[in-house]
């Protein structure tokens, strides 16, 4: 967390000191926010997250220690500082008994204060830390294959992660890039630092540079603060660079330059911060393709790719599915806490013969589906009818080539999402685990408007 999103409430009936204790927050970079009561303090606490809260123990209607008691009982976690005037130390030792972090006493050196702020914002960020990296360790993927060439390729990451090279992954959307670079990340020296995955299709050109690079305050219209950029943040680990064949040319040129000297600069700065960290790209273009047509540098091409692996789709890895649909009906009914006992054999059948041009992501989302819809441990085709599949099953195969069977039944999936999102394109993008701008394609190609 940046020091500017850290926020802070200070709540103080005296306004000058009020006003003093906000500048000092300011200048140390913080967010400060004034209360001026317990009362609107706890209004405020109601409305809206804080990190701290700096109370001053002397306030009429409630005093510091009361405010504390009040946020506890009402389930309200942020740490609390007590402020208080010489002479009520032994008010503060028994706010601490009541679980403040600390106190401060007006009129001693502002510096004490000072620090225990930022002991405060640094356990928060080690809080964090942590959770983030329990949730890592809570992502289990399926990475066995009975495909030797794709275990030929697994073999190969697998050595490639002791080292620092750069790596790229080509392939078709859904098939699992990404699961694969934080497995290269994991299995890598670096799996102690983090893996910063950044999508480039997401974002416009400006964005990115500011997403990637950082900026000063200033930098452009808009940059109100300084903001570190995300290479800073795989400083010892692992970036993610995800759909890199959709990054400008003039984009192209400053990553280049990050890789050649190993150093960024924040947009509107001149100062080269060192950065340390193995790139993972990842691509579903095909970037020889783009070279030969002068879209993507080839400079830039042969720093990215010291190892290339392209991941097939699901469809030429067929030996996996039936330890996939496993995968995923286990990882779904305990997640969704439904044990399942029967399957229906017709829907069985799909999931073993299906195509899946949506690759893993889509054999993923049909089989959660599947579990939602199951009922009383059975699961039936009826969780099938958003593809076209379910009328080849009732009426036995239809005039269809594949292609218009595999679009038809892609179009029926995303239109039944959008209905249930009402409209919604960010959380249908998110429930079909595509971007907006995917989403925005395929609606476009649909005619879904
Ligand atoms: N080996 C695997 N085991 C379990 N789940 C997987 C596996 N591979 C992919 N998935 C799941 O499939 C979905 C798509 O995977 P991922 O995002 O890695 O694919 P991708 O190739 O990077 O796709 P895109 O090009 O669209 O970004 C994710 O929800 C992921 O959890």
């Amino acid at each position: 967390m940046k020091k500017s999103d850290f926020r802070i409430l200070v709540v103080e009936d005296d306004p000058e000191y009020q006003e003093a204790l906000l500048l000092i927050l300011e200048e140390e970079g913080y967010l400060g926010k004034r209360a001026s009561s317990g009362a609107n303090a706890l209004e405020l606490l109601g409305k809206g997250s804080f990190d701290l809260i700096l109370a001053d123990m002397m306030m009429p209607g409630m005093t510091g220690i009361e405010l504390l008691v009040r946020m506890r009982s009402q389930g309200i976690s942020t740490e609390v500082i007590i402020i208080t005037g010489f002479g009520t130390i032994d008010t503060a030792v028994e706010a601490m008994k009541k679980g403040a972090f600390s106190y401060f006493i007006k009129g001693s050196n502002i510096e004490g204060l000072v620090l225990e702020i930022q002991k405060l914002y640094e356990l928060k960020n080690l809080r964090e830390e942590n959770a983030y990296l329990l949730q890592q360790q809570e992502s289990p993927y399926l990475l066995t294959t009975h495909n030797p060439e794709y275990q030929e390729m697994l073999d190969l990451l697998e050595k490639a992660a002791s080292s620092s090279i750069n790596i790229l992954l080509m392939g078709p959307s859904g098939v699992g890039k990404e699961v694969i670079a934080r497995h290269i990340h994991k299995l890598s020296p670096r799996s102690k630092g983090r893996f910063v995955a950044v999508n480039c299709q997401a974002l416009s050109e400006q964005l990115l540079e500011s997403e990637l690079f950082g900026h000063e305050k200033g930098a452009f219209t808009g940059a109100l603060e300084r903001r570190v950029g995300r290479f800073e943040e795989a400083q010892c680990g692992t970036f993610f660079l995800d759909e890199i064949g959709e990054i400008a040319l003039s984009t192209q040129v400053k990553l280049l330059r990050t890789l050649e000297n190993r150093t960024i600069e924040r947009l509107g700065s001149n100062r080269s911060i060192p950065v340390d960290m193995r790139l993972i790209s990842a691509t579903n273009k095909n970037l020889y393709t783009e070279v030969m047509h002068g879209r993507f540098r080839e400079d830039l091409f042969y720093r990215i790719n010291n190892i290339v692996a392209e991941i097939p789709p699901l469809s030429q890895r067929r030996e996996d599915i039936d330890g996939f649909i496993k995968f995923f009906f286990n990882k779904f009914s305990q997640e969704q806490k439904k044990k399942i006992i029967e399957i229906d054999p017709a829907a069985l059948r799909f999931l073993k013969e299906y195509d899946y041009p949506g690759n893993i992501r889509e054999m993923k989302n049909i089989i959660e589906r599947l579990i939602v819809l199951s009922e009383n441990g059975v699961i039936t085709s009826l969780g099938l009818s958003h593809t076209r599949y379910t009328d080849s099953l009732v009426h036995g195969p239809g005039p269809v080539n594949l292609r218009d069977f595999r679009s038809q039944a892609e179009r029926e999936h995303i239109r039944s999402i959008l209905l249930k999102c009402k409209g919604n394109q960010a959380m249908a993008a998110q429930m079909l685990g595509i971007t907006r701008r995917q989403l925005y394609n395929k609606k476009v190609e649909y005619g879904l408007d």
